[in-house]
């Protein structure tokens, strides 16, 4: 998959003005620098960013958008002030419906695949809080700068539910096993300063302009570097657990459908929601 992407890694020319690729019509946004060549996709779908079918769908156009448009970087970004995202909207996974929910969950195998294999590099500006699904977009990412104050972490299992293979191997891509392990486990959001100190998060900005001029910062690393080299680098570090995924799509949407399915876990998602109305009430 990442090999066809590799066509694109032509150096592209450089303009001083920023312009828009994509409309507003859509949940996502890429506003491509033309001074740098760095485009930042913004994720926009109020009110937390909840990764739905159409947002997925948007985020995976996009990211497929700027592979083709030979951008230099990928900036991972939210339009709200204060959430990067709420991960996977959970009224796709509660009483769902049988077409949709399949529909659904390869969309997000369709942004994990474009985003973790991006041959470009990438980064993510984490100007809110970042929940399990906002989680594992930020860690696909190559770099990660996050705003002081908001929360990052794969906190499924305190919804009762499990986070598949891939999202643990993302995790686990950026921290050290041992502490990847205990918390997955215990579904531990971190801090921003928490996040700091143990590499989840490799820098910290006071703004979310701040945020992006420090991504943009760590893509402007590459600039004296092959692109090709750089990208099929990327490639072989990252192929065993794009190929695992590629190579049982199937099962794991199988996995998945029987899983959510379960009156255990439809009962605990329904208490989940109920929580968070009732915590919006209070
Ligand atoms: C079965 C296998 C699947 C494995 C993989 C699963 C991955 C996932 O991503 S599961 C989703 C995990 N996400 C969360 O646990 C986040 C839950 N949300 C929050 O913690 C907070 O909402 C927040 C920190 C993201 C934002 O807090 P705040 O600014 O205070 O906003 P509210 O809590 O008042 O939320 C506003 C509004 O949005 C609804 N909402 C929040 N998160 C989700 C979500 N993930 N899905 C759907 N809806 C969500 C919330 O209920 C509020 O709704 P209203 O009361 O109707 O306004």
């Amino acid at each position: 998959m990442m090999r066809s992407k590799l066509m694109n890694l032509v150096p592209r020319a450089v303009a001083t003005t920023s312009r828009q690729m994509s409309t507003a019509t859509k949940l996502t946004t890429v506003q491509v620098d033309d001074k740098t060549g760095i485009a930042t996709l913004t994720m926009n779908r109020p009110p937390v960013n909840g990764l739905n079918l159409e947002l997925l769908r948007d985020i995976h156009q996009s990211i497929e958008e700027i592979e083709g448009n030979k951008s230099r970087g990928l900036i991972l970004t939210s339009s709200n002030p204060t959430i990067f995202s709420a991960g996977l909207d959970i009224f796709e996974m509660y009483k769902p419906d049988k077409e949709r929910i399949r529909a659904f969950w390869t969309a997000l195998q369709d942004v994990w695949l474009a985003l973790y294999g991006s041959s470009v590099p990438t980064a993510a500006a984490i100007n809110g809080h970042s929940p399990a699904g906002g989680c594992l977009l930020a860690t696909s990412c190559e770099y990660r700068v996050m705003l002081p104050k908001y929360t990052i972490g794969l906190n499924e299992t305190k919804l009762g539910i499990v986070a598949p293979k891939w999202f643990m191997s993302t995790f686990e891509s950026v921290l050290p096993r041992r502490l990847a392990e205990r918390a997955l486990n215990q579904g531990r959001m971190f801090t921003t300063e928490e996040a700091l100190a143990v590499g989840l998060v490799d820098e910290v900005a006071n703004s979310k302009e701040e945020a992006i001029a420090k991504c943009a910062q760590f893509i402007g690393t590459f600039a004296k570097v092959n692109p090709l080299a750089r990208a099929l680098t990327k490639q072989q570090l990252r192929a065993e657990e794009l190929k695992q995924l590629e190579d049982e799509r199937v099962q794991d949407l199988e996995k998945f459908i029987f899983f959510v399915n379960q009156p255990a876990v439809q009962k605990g998602l329904g208490i989940y929601l109920e929580s968070l109305k009732k915590k919006a009430t209070k």
